[in-house]
């Protein structure tokens, strides 16, 4: 598995911004989506292209196009839904699925609670979205079902990742076409499977409920 953390002076101010409990929801909206955006540049550097022979108005030249079938991008509900819009932004013709997807706060275990992509994803190129990678759990799952359908490329692109749940993907992951792209590397996690400093409960953050 390959990890990248993408170092940027916009990518830092964006995220302080985005962890201080003082943000609010829509605010915090507008900030994931300009991050995602940002990272999306990165996470895209072997997204899959094809040759193609173009005519300027002034002369044939060679371009490139991206390739069939067009990549996958997979938010996981709640949280990654907000990070849809900022991804499709640098790939609007990509197909969208979604995985619906809860951790237990007590176990810290993933569950699914819906899933709504192709079921063939022979040879695909994945991109899913998630801005939390903490104990890993969710990850891992969403992962390894992607893959069991065929994905032969998969990038999860986190707004935040946690020592112990990188660790935990080399660990269940290894050997896999993965990579992981990520704003920043945190220090740890809590008691309670936060990430620390981290930035709170993401998804309440994005839509202000808690749940
Ligand atoms: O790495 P893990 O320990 O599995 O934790 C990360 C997951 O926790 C959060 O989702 P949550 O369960 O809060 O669901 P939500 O997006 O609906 O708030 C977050 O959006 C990740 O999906
Ligand atoms: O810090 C964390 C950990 C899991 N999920 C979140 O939303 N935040
Ligand atoms: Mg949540």
């Amino acid at each position: 598995m390959r990890i990248h953390v993408v170092d940027h002076p916009l990518v830092a101010h964006k995220l302080s911004t985005l962890r201080d409990e003082r943000t609010d929801s829509p605010t915090f909206r507008r900030l994931t989506d300009e991050l995602v955006t940002l990272l999306a540049y990165e996470a895209t550097r072997d997204v899959r292209t094809d040759e193609v022979e173009i005519t300027t108005p002034v002369a044939v030249t060679t371009g490139v196009r991206l390739s069939y079938p067009r990549p996958l991008v997979v938010p996981i509900l709640r949280a990654g839904l907000g990070m849809l819009d900022g991804m499709t932004r640098l790939l609007p013709t990509a197909e969208v699925g979604f995985l619906g997807m809860v951790r237990n706060e007590q176990t810290l275990e993933a569950s699914t609670y819906a899933t709504r992509m192709p079921d063939d994803l022979s040879g695909r190129q994945v991109y899913v979205l998630d801005p939390m990678l903490a104990t890993g759990g969710t990850l891992v799952a969403a992962i390894k079902l992607l893959i069991e359908r065929g994905a032969t490329d998969v990038t999860a692109v986190v707004l935040l990742a946690a020592p112990e749940g990188v660790a935990v993907m080399e660990q269940e992951l290894a050997g896999l076409p993965v990579t992981v792209v990520t704003a920043a590397l945190d220090e740890r996690l809590n008691e309670h499977g936060y990430i620390v400093p981290g930035l709170g409960d993401a998804g309440d953050r994005l839509y202000g409920t808690a749940g």
